[in-house]
């Protein structure tokens, strides 16, 4: 079988450049609440966790111990909102498209598998024009478990089509990190996206600045795996 045949994407901060749409979309209902934005430089490192999660730390910012019932009705909003904005600023990585490209013409297919909330992650790949690439589009809420538990990665490469043995995970952050050692999959790590902790501290098996070096890691990889 040739390694890679599949090659699993997380969303945010990794194919997409999220982060404006998404801080706007908090800061919205930070604003209605009366509390002040949260700098795009800081809020850009709370996203990863999901919808809710993201609420949560924007809240925390402030000082701000919320009720259930508060950031249940705020992330409700957020989510309404967000969805009518997911593709006002948010764009591809740069160089997305070739290395896509270049991918799929040495056999690999692609899945997404993030901790947004499926519907939200189709929506906007429908609008940047890309769901068409991707075999399965799984996020938080398709199989009731988020990254890093490693059931959402190996599900996410069932419903590809694709074998567990002969995947390789790409992202930006310790969710992606975590789900492929838990799965037994090789991990790339992204430099452009969003976490707290420096995506090199997490020790992926391959670190990349830029898209266009994606084909090559993957290659490194498949050469890695084949000699071991
Ligand atoms: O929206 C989020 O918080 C997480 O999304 P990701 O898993 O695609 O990074
Ligand atoms: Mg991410």
């Amino acid at each position: 079988m040739t390694f890679p045949r599949t090659v699993v994407f997380d969303l945010d901060g990794t194919l997409v450049d999220t982060a404006p749409d998404l801080i706007a979309a908090l800061n919205f209902v930070l604003a209605r609440e009366g509390l002040p934005p949260i700098p795009m430089k800081s809020a850009r490192n709370m996203i990863g966790a999901g919808a809710r999660k993201l609420i949560e730390r924007g809240l925390e910012v402030d000082g701000r111990v919320a009720s259930v019932e508060d950031v249940n009705r705020l992330t409700k909003d957020f989510i309404d909102y967000y969805a009518d904005h997911i593709a006002d600023a948010s764009r591809p990585f740069e160089g997305l498209e070739t290395a896509l490209d270049d991918l799929a013409a040495q056999g690999c297919r692609f899945a997404v598998c993030t901790n947004k909330l499926e519907w939200l992650s189709k929506r906007l790949l429908d609008q940047l024009g890309l769901s068409g690439r991707f075999a399965a589009i799984c996020g938080a809420d398709t199989f009731g478990v988020s990254k890093p538990d490693p059931i959402i990665l190996q599900q996410t490469v069932a419903r590809a089509g694709g074998d567990i043995g002969a995947t390789i995970m790409v992202g930006d952050a310790g969710p992606d990190v975590g789900v492929a050692r838990r799965a037994g999959v090789p991990v790339i790590g992204v430099e452009f996206g969003y976490t707290d902790v420096p995506i090199a501290e997490l020790k992926p098996d391959r670190l990349i600045g830029h898209m266009r070096e994606l084909p090559a890691a993957v290659d490194g990889l498949r050469k890695a795996v084949s000699q071991a």
